[in-house]
């Protein structure tokens, strides 16, 4: 060691034993808190809400609470969000496991978006279509789900819309991931390569970039992003369209980063399971409804939100497939239904919708 070097490590030694002290004191604090959770968990038990441990109302609260707290924000925002996520969820897994159900194989962005709303102490359970995720939830074999509902390149995803329709599954959360993907081969030898896998969405959000750079690729449609990384991997003559996690997961080379024809791709991913979730102080409704085919019935449907100044965040409309033109209508507003401008709202829609449907209410992002 030179003396620069020597001097480097003097002045550092201070720094770091300091820090080894704060680590000390938070691991004693969150061995602390792990134990009051344990007992949290007991009383509810002892109350008969064995099934209801996941509060998000009340994990949205603790996260919103601490950031409004972190007045000096040397410690990043985002960052508060991140931590507190994961502490919840250990102390939420010494409660009850959580058994999380989404599109895999491991490595898709559904598991992401999983890992990032529920934190790391779950157990995984990757399924094979957005239909299978539906059925472990409504059956049990899942606590909860996590599915894709919009992309802000393709717009809806169908099949979980129609899903959330006949579905008795509610939406307790959101999480948004921005969605970046890249071209991955097994070797990064592309002169063998005959054919593109990948998500249907996935081609679609990468659709210009893959006319501009391989015109003659056949593109095949994979049943998620991260079977078309496990496919390629066995198979040279592919050429694989994921995430950088699925990547490393199969031992892919990347062969191109971000390739998405937006660079802001982002989707958005809901919470789905049996959970009612009370009021946060910042919350959104998602429900369904139907019109009777009439002139003005979509304008006088949705005037009840007008009167009782109740915010639309978003409106997606999908045929009702009976051969008239007829729509259901997939709408997000500000507010939980127990708020009160909601509630009559909602109320008023109700009565003259042909069909109406609550998705649930839940803490916005
Ligand atoms: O407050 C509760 O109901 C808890 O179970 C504790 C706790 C937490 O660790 O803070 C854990 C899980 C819930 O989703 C919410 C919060």
């Amino acid at each position: 060691m030179d003396n620069k070097q020597k001097q480097l490590q003097a002045e550092l030694l201070p720094l770091r034993q300091r820090i080894d002290e704060i680590d000390e004191q938070l691991l004693a604090l969150l061995n602390e808190r792990a134990q009051v959770a344990v007992t949290v968990g007991e009383v509810k038990h002892s109350f008969g809400e064995r099934d209801t441990i996941l509060k998000p109302e009340r994990e949205a609260q603790i996260i919103r609470r601490l950031q409004a707290l972190n007045t000096r924000k040397i410690f990043p925002e985002s960052s508060v969000q991140a931590v507190w996520s994961e502490i919840i969820s250990a102390c939420r897994g010494l409660e009850r496991g959580l058994v999380v159900a989404y599109l895999g194989p491991e490595g898709s962005f559904s598991e992401q978006a999983a890992l990032s709303y529920y934190g790391h102490a779950i157990q995984k359970m990757p399924c094979e279509s957005f239909d299978e995720v539906f059925h472990v939830v409504e059956t049990g074999r899942a606590n909860v789900g996590m599915v894709p509902i919009e992309n802000s390149t393709e717009g809806a995803v169908n099949r979980t819309q129609d899903l959330l329709l006949s579905s008795t599954v509610k939406v307790h959360g959101e999480r948004t991931l921005p969605i970046s993907h890249c071209l991955l081969h097994k070797t990064g030898d592309l002169s063998q390569v005959t054919r593109l896998l990948g998500h249907p969405q996935a081609l679609a959000q990468c659709h210009h970039w893959i006319t501009r750079n391989y015109p003659h690729l056949e593109r095949v449609p994979a049943a998620s992003n991260s079977e078309a990384a496990r496919l390629a991997s066995e198979d040279p003559t592919c050429v694989a369209i994921a995430g950088m996690q699925a990547a490393m997961l199969y031992g892919l080379t990347v062969v191109v980063e971000g390739i998405q024809d937006d660079a802001n791709n982002k989707t958005r991913f809901l919470a789905i399971g049996k959970i009612d979730v009370l009021p946060s102080g910042n919350d959104q409704t998602s429900l369904i409804f139907a019109v009777p085919n009439r002139a003005g019935a979509v304008y006088d449907m949705i005037s009840p939100f007008a009167r009782h100044q109740v915010s639309m965040r978003r409106f997606e409309s999908r045929p009702a497939r009976t051969g008239q033109w007829e729509y259901y209508f997939y709408v997000d507003i500000l507010g939980h239904y127990l708020d009160e401008p909601v509630a009559k709202a909602l109320e008023e829609l109700k009565e003259q919708s042909s069909f109406f449907k609550l998705l649930g209410s839940y803490p916005m992002q």
